[in-house]
């Protein structure tokens, strides 16, 4: 057991647990195990090849989805309702058990699917600045249409067959409930107590101290800053903030979503970059609630979306929030720091667009 006293404490040495004040939680990070051998594959998957176009998926432009219904032959976004929803807008209420220990309530809402583009074989980061911004238009005309009446409007992107994405066609999810769900609920305590603690929204100071810091910083704009947060548990995890005080998507102005279909495809573009290949992800927006909370005082919200890839070592080694994750507390080896140097020094041209230039020089 060596001396504690003489050896001082360096956080890519030294295990340590830091806590997340979004969650109210704890995350051990023990950086000393990077030096552990690594048996387990590092090759690159086979690049699979996604056809622009297929007759047979049930996302793409005029095709037939699964309950016969034709989509049109959108040219932008596209939203559809879930064929298969997880929420409906009208349920009988299950009645409520008095037992404590059997607690039910009514769970209404819909689900919409929203494809970004009409071709299968593009993603954010390659898709035009303009065609970025009409997501982000779409996003926020969704939680504007949905959030009049319902108090939370979930967007999330399942990116990658990794993260159990059911189909390759670059689109998201868009899940409205009758409740706030336990992750907004959740950061919604913690932003209110922060708040109320110390007079000003937790995640505008806390981006104004990561802007000064940089040493998580992957990328920033004037408007926008993406960091891999103090706290994170993926080893890739980023927080994307903007830098003044938003309550909701809704509230962007035109300039800060162009600002932010910039900022988006840059960090996407790193993160594609990390093992050159098109990186696996769920992401999602949090925001002030909605519905009946638009009428309530939300200023201890800031607007953030959350990205948390699975990859770890290479684009076959995945982190497994499993064992000690599920029965004690999230574990990290790679520091925050050192995950946000990786992204940060990686170039900001997609290494596809790279490959073609180069195969484009070798054919000339
Ligand atoms: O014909 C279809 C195919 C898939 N879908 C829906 O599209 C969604 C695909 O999204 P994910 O790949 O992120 O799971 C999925 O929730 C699935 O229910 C339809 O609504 N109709």
């Amino acid at each position: 057991m060596s001396d504690n006293k003489e050896v001082s404490f360096d956080a890519k040495d030294h295990q340590h647990l830091r806590y997340n004040p979004l969650r109210d939680t704890w995350v051990l990070v023990s950086a000393h195990r990077m030096k552990r051998p690594w048996a387990g594959q590092v090759e690159k998957p086979p690049e699979e090849h996604i056809p622009r176009y297929d007759p047979g998926n049930p996302l793409c432009p005029g095709n037939t989805r699964a309950n016969g219904k034709v989509n049109s032959h959108y040219d932008s976004t596209y939203v559809f309702e879930n064929d298969f929803p997880a929420l409906q807008p009208d349920a009988p209420d299950p009645g409520s058990d008095q037992h404590p220990l059997f607690q039910s309530k009514a769970a209404r809402g819909v689900c919409k699917v929203m494809c970004f583009h009409p071709w299968s074989d593009v993603t954010l980061p390659l898709m035009k600045m303009h065609e970025v911004v009409k997501v982000i238009d779409k996003w926020a005309g969704l939680v504007e249409e949905l959030g009049a009446t319902y108090p939370w409007v979930q967007i999330f992107e399942n990116k990658g067959a990794m993260m159990g994405c059911s189909n390759p066609h670059p689109h998201c999810q868009v899940w409205a409930s009758n409740f706030l769900p336990n992750e907004p609920a959740l950061s919604d305590r913690c932003q209110r107590s922060y708040y109320q603690k110390h007079g000003e929204p937790m995640l505008q100071q806390y981006a104004r101290q990561e802007a000064e810091r940089k040493e998580r910083v992957v990328v920033e704009s004037p408007d926008w800053l993406a960091v891999v947060p103090y706290w994170a548990t993926w080893p890739y995890q980023t927080l994307l903030l903007p830098r003044r005080h938003v309550l909701r998507i809704t509230d962007l102005t035109t300039e800060e979503r162009e600002g932010l279909a910039d900022i988006m495809r840059r960090l996407l573009t790193k993160y594609d970059n990390l093992f050159e290949i098109s990186f696996p992800y769920s992401m999602g927006w949090h925001g002030a609630p909605t519905g009946p909370h638009l009428k309530e005082d939300n200023s201890h919200w800031q607007l953030h979306a959350h990205y948390y890839p699975p990859l770890l070592r290479s684009a076959m080694v995945k982190k497994f929030m499993v064992g000690y994750e599920m029965l004690a507390q999230e574990q990290r080896d790679l520091t925050p720091e050192q995950a946000a140097e990786k992204l940060r020094n990686l170039p900001e041209e997609h290494y596809k667009n790279r490959e073609n230039q180069e195969k484009g020089g070798k054919e000339k």
